[in-house]
């Protein structure tokens, strides 16, 4: 598997910090309050570990999965909703973790849903925003690393369903998926 990757971005060290450091930002920024963490299955997995364990609040922790990506490397335009979060957002803080914001299409279709539904607040902790992929005008609150515009894998983000167990980040050699 670590064959397939052509070059390796965010290392386990690098991806630790960042999880440290959002950590300590969303700590203070939620004094006070006790926010409801909605991670984004199935790519947010790792990241909800690592983030949260640096979170020093009392949080609820909820999960959804939505898809976008059927098997490749580009999106499609239609987001569907596979498991919807198990407890009520009505008048909470929501605070949503993604792996990636890259065309920012999932995001915006979260963001409506759960305003939609009467969250207080919606913000956003991605890992990665691939800014260059924005189809949609929309941002993150908190951002790990901002990433080139390039398909990456690893650290719950896949291709076909694989490479989610790397434990970095990294872009595939293009003859993996050519
Ligand atoms: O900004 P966008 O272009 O919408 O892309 C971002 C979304 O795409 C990926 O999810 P995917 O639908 O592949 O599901 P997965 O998390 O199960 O891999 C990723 O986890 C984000 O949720
Ligand atoms: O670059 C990416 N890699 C994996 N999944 C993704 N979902 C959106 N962008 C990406």
């Amino acid at each position: 598997m670590n064959n397939d990757i052509e070059e390796v971005l965010f290392d386990q060290e690098q991806i630790h910090e960042a999880a440290v450091r959002l950590g300590q930002t969303i700590t203070k920024d939620y004094a006070g309050r006790k926010p409801l963490v909605l991670s984004v299955l199935k790519g947010a997995y790792l990241w909800t570990a690592d983030l949260v364990r640096e979170i020093d609040l009392y949080v609820d922790l909820e999960f959804i999965k939505i898809s976008s990506y059927h098997g490749g490397v580009t999106s499609s335009n239609e987001i569907q909703l596979v498991t919807d979060v198990q407890s009520d957002v009505a008048g909470r803080d929501v605070l949503i973790l993604e792996d990636i914001v890259d065309t920012g299409q999932s995001l915006r279709f979260l963001k409506d849903l759960l305003k939609d539904r009467g969250a207080n607040s919606v913000q956003v902790a991605t890992f990665l925003d691939k800014k260059g992929g924005r189809k949609i005008e929309i941002d993150a609150d908190y951002v790990g690393f901002d990433v080139r515009n390039e398909f990456v894998v690893g650290y719950g983000l896949d291709y076909a369903g694989l490479y989610r167990n790397l434990p970095y980040v990294g872009i595939l050699k293009k003859d993996i998926y050519s």
